[in-house]
């Protein structure tokens, strides 16, 4: 049995997964903080809703999927129901695993994950860090319920603020950059629709491309750049404005906020 404690967008994001990837749905758990939540989940999916304190004591496997800021209320609660012998995964973003382990205590094994929500398409990036008591069995567990979802990696834990500012949120940067190309589609007079499927299909051609040509990401934009043409005209303007230093700041910004999240 496995339990999500507290399914929320990335909770119900790696439900759906596990779902898909095969697992009845009688042998999942899941947790909310609000009934009509919990309701939601047992209809949309038919898996079991309990609370947290029974969700522990029943899963061998348990998933904390709650923001940073409750990891704490979380731990306090389900401290006396997790028995020594339990996979306990995080997926909350800036939440080591002695923070984890300190609450639980009793040698308990955690690891660390931090995904990003194209779980829900099974293209996840999920990057995975034992904890001081998570063996080698438990390292393949996890990748065995993260790889039906998506690509699975095992980073050293100091890594892992940095993988969250990189791929955790990753897609946020993406979707970002889809809107600012559509407006600026719309500033061109371009109607939304047909602009938004244009650099939609430009993003998955271009993703396409990288991951499976093995090019360097520079031959691929050289090969788009023609001498005196469009796209050279685009990317001194991106210089000018500074978007590389942008991107640069950006992420180390995400990176320190991840360091900070578990002091709330
Ligand atoms: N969204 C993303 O792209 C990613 C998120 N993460 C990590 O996943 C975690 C969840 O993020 P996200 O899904 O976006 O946040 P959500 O707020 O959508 O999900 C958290 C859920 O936990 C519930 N909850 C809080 N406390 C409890 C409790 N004590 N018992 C049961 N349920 C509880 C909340 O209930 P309520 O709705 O009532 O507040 C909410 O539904 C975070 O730690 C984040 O760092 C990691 C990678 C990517
Ligand atoms: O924004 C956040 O804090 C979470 C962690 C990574 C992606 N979303």
């Amino acid at each position: 049995m496995i339990a999500i404690l507290g399914t929320g967008k990335m909770g119900e994001a790696l439900l759906s997964g596990l779902v898909r990837a095969g697992l009845r749905p009688d042998e999942i758990v899941a947790t909310a903080r609000r009934p009509e939540r919990a309701e939601a989940l047992r209809e949309r999916y038919g898996v079991r809703v309990a609370g947290n304190a029974e969700a522990a004591k029943l899963a061998e496997t348990l998933i904390l999927a709650v923001k940073p800021q409750d990891m704490g209320a979380l731990l306090a609660e389900i401290a006396p129901h997790v028995p020594a012998d339990r996979l306990v995964i995080s997926v909350a973003a800036g939440i080591t695993t002695a923070f984890v382990e300190t609450r639980l205590g009793d040698g308990v094994a955690v690891v660390r994950v931090m995904s990003n929500t194209p779980v829900l398409v099974d293209e996840a990036m999920s990057v995975i860090s034992a904890g001081a008591h998570a063996s080698e069995e438990h390292l393949r567990r996890t990748e065995a319920l993260l790889s039906p979802v998506g690509k699975v990696l095992r980073i050293p834990e100091a890594q892992q603020d940095a993988a969250t500012a990189l791929s955790g949120s990753g897609p946020a940067y993406f979707f970002y950059l889809v809107e600012a190309m559509v407006d600026a589609g719309i500033l061109l007079g371009m109607p939304r629709a047909a602009a938004l499927d244009m650099v939609t299909q430009s993003i998955v051609g271009a993703a396409i491309m990288l991951r499976d040509s093995g090019e360097h990401p520079v031959i691929l934009r050289e090969a788009v750049t023609s001498p005196g043409g469009t796209t050279i005209a685009a990317i001194a303007e991106l210089e000018r404005h500074k978007v590389r230093a942008a991107f640069l700041d950006a992420i180390e910004a995400a990176c320190e906020r991840s360091r900070r999240l578990a002091s709330g």
